[in-house]
């Protein structure tokens, strides 16, 4: 039995599982004679008491209005980042500040441009940086910077452009700069990126996420050597729960150096504070009392109050960097973070007081949305919805689809009802496979060799992958904040996409009014005729009787792997457009 540990929700939670609404089963409902779970009808609304029960007064019941909490100014007056990547954008030219070999770097990757968020953080990240990264400029630390912008907008670079340049001017090798991200494929991407401006450089980069074993990931970040440890990474990219592992178990590990703590995909990681992994982090960044060396010339103490005690010293800062499409603009959850003198850079300009998406899932207009994303919904029945599906692939012949779902379950039955019925190169993703095999599936999909990707929540936030056309929201998001990272796996980068959101009849009211308050742009209805179903029914009919017998034969597998103490998460994934095998219908290898 696996452990589960502080963070690492790149597992089973998927991406969201604050958001996830409980596991439904509506894929093959008729076969599988299961209940939609999710999505069920409104409560009323609030009338005035029946005449015959009138006993005081006729006074007309209206809703009191939310007290609004105050703004602190620096949430309430964001510096304003244009939110169109293909309007506005600035040459890279056009900011000297950065390192002629990482402009060429940028070059070579087809950069010419900043999009604007990257224009506007990158200088002022630099600035921070401008008396060199192991002290304050003029003694004063430097702002914690929070950016708010869409989804495929391009924040990656805009975090590790000025980390890589404020680091190539080190001596020695020391953890500088730690990423922390929510999943371990999110962080792998992210490590990528990180090599590529890194590459030609001193600069390591070590990732750790607990796809290797501890020990591997060990040898990456130090080394024991006659004179004491030697620290092998200046960037550490990682999930919460292993690095709490690392600093807690791994010998020589020392995070007293370091410059900039990233946090990714910042709401979500704020959602597992619980975990409590960042105050271990920050605690490990700074020396304890009896351990500080008085006589060191850069010191580092726990932030307070300035006095002139304070600043005689010269003090090394560490400085907070959160990056999210849907931030959260709850004063009281930014506070667990210990922000110092936060400055926000926002494409969302504020007007009033904040609303908690986080807790009734309605951003109030909060989040902006890619320029080039078309938002559709399509009413159908529960037991059309597969059907839907497929006649949307086959119509469009599209190569790259993401589709979700709300468990892990309807994913897998989705993916083989798809299978069964033919014609498409399908998978699944999520936690019922390991990382190897998941990391393999998204290859594949990157690669084009699968074109409908059926998936959990667990590749909503942060994957990019070129050239999805379309995201299909199969079981309809509870809440705003998962659609927005649902759909921002399309039209990224100033491409264009499409988002379609299935919905039952009873999900209609409630998911139209989230989006209208939420100031989703566009949001319009797409019918699926029924006449333009009817050809594919025979051959659906026929693919949910496989499914039945598939569904059977997998349980009488997973019984049989019990009964032998055989997990089977370790398991090469399905995939591809092959028939299911009779025996063991999970032990295929992808062969699309
Ligand atoms: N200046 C640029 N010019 C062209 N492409 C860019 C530029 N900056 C980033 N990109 C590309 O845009 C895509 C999206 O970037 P990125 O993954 O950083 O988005 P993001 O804002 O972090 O999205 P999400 O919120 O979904 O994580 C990537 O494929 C990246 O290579």
């Amino acid at each position: 039995c696996k452990r589960r540990k502080a963070g690492d929700e790149d597992e089973d939670a998927g991406a969201e599982s604050s958001e996830e609404a409980p596991a439904g089963d509506s894929v093959g409902a008729e076969a599988a004679g299961s209940p939609e779970g999710q999505g069920g009808p409104l409560p009323e609304e609030a009338t005035g008491p029946p005449a015959h029960a009138l006993v005081l007064g006729g006074f007309r019941r209206s809703k009191a209005p939310k007290v609004q909490p105050f703004l602190p100014a620096w949430l309430a007056e964001p510096s304003c980042v244009g939110k169109n990547v293909t309007e506005g954008l600035v040459s890279i030219e056009d900011i000297p500040e950065v390192h002629p070999d990482l402009r060429k770097r940028l070059r070579a990757q087809g950069i010419s441009f900043y999009f604007p968020v990257q224009a506007a953080v990158i200088p002022a990240l630099l600035e921070s940086t401008a008396s060199g990264f192991l002290v304050s400029r003029g003694g004063c630390r430097p702002s914690d910077i929070c950016v708010s912008a869409p989804t495929g907008s391009g924040k990656t670079l805009a975090f590790v452009i000025p980390v890589v340049q404020a680091l190539l001017r080190r001596a020695v090798c020391r953890v500088r700069a730690l990423v922390v991200l929510p999943t371990k494929e999110l962080a792998q991407q992210v490590s990528k990126v990180f090599n590529v401006y890194t590459d030609a450089t001193p600069l390591r980069v070590a990732l750790v996420t607990g796809q290797k074993s501890l020990a591997k990931e060990q040898e990456s970040l130090v080394q024991d050597t006659a004179d004491g440890f030697r620290c092998l990474a200046d960037i550490v990219v990682a999930t919460p729960g292993r690095l709490v592992d690392h600093v807690e178990q791994t010998p020589g590990f020392s995070l007293q150096h370091l410059r900039f703590l990233v946090i990714d995909e910042a709401d979500r990681v704020i959602d597992s504070m619980h975990q409590s992994w960042l105050p271990r982090v920050v605690a490990a960044a700074f020396p304890s009392e009896g351990t500080r060396d008085p006589l060191a010339l850069l010191q580092r103490t726990q932030p307070r109050a300035v006095t002139a005690a304070s600043v005689c010293c010269p003090q090394m800062p560490l400085q907070k960097l959160l990056f999210s499409a849907t931030l959260t603009q709850n004063p009281e959850k930014l506070q667990q973070l210990g922000l110092y003198r936060p400055r926000l850079f926002s494409t969302v300009s504020v007007h009033g007081g904040p609303r908690d998406p986080d807790t009734d899932g309605d951003s109030g207009g909060k989040y902006t949305f890619p320029a080039g994303l078309t938002h559709r919904y399509v009413p159908c029945s529960l037991r059309l919805k597969p059907l839907v599906v497929l006649h949307l692939i086959l119509e469009m012949n599209l190569s790259r689809v993401l589709c979700f779902t709300n468990s892990r379950e309807n994913s897998h039955r989705l993916f083989l009802l798809v299978q069964a019925f033919g014609g498409v190169r399908v998978a699944d993703f999520s936690s019922r496979y390991g990382p190897g095999s998941r990391k393999l599936i998204l290859k594949r999909f990157q690669q084009g060799k699968i074109q409908l990707l059926i998936s959990t929540d667990a590749t909503a936030r942060g994957i990019d992958v070129r050239g999805v056309q379309l995201v299909v929201n199969y079981d309809a998001p509870q809440f705003l904040r998962t659609y927005v990272h649902r759909v921002g796996r399309t039209a990224r980068a100033g491409r264009p996409g499409l988002a379609l959101t299935l919905l039952l009849k009873v999900q209609e009211r409630r998911f139209t009014r989230m989006l209208g308050e939420g100031g989703v742009p566009g949001l319009q209805r797409h019918d699926a005729p029924g006449e333009l179903l009817q050809p594919l029914v025979p051959r659906y009919r026929e693919a949910l009787a496989q499914l039945e017998r598939a569904v059977r034969e997998e349980r009488e597998s997973r019984g049989c792997l019990q009964r032998l103490g055989t997990g089977r998460r370790g398991l090469p994934p399905p995939a591809g457009g092959a028939p299911p095998s009779r025996r063991h219908p999970e032990r295929r290898l992808p062969d699309a």
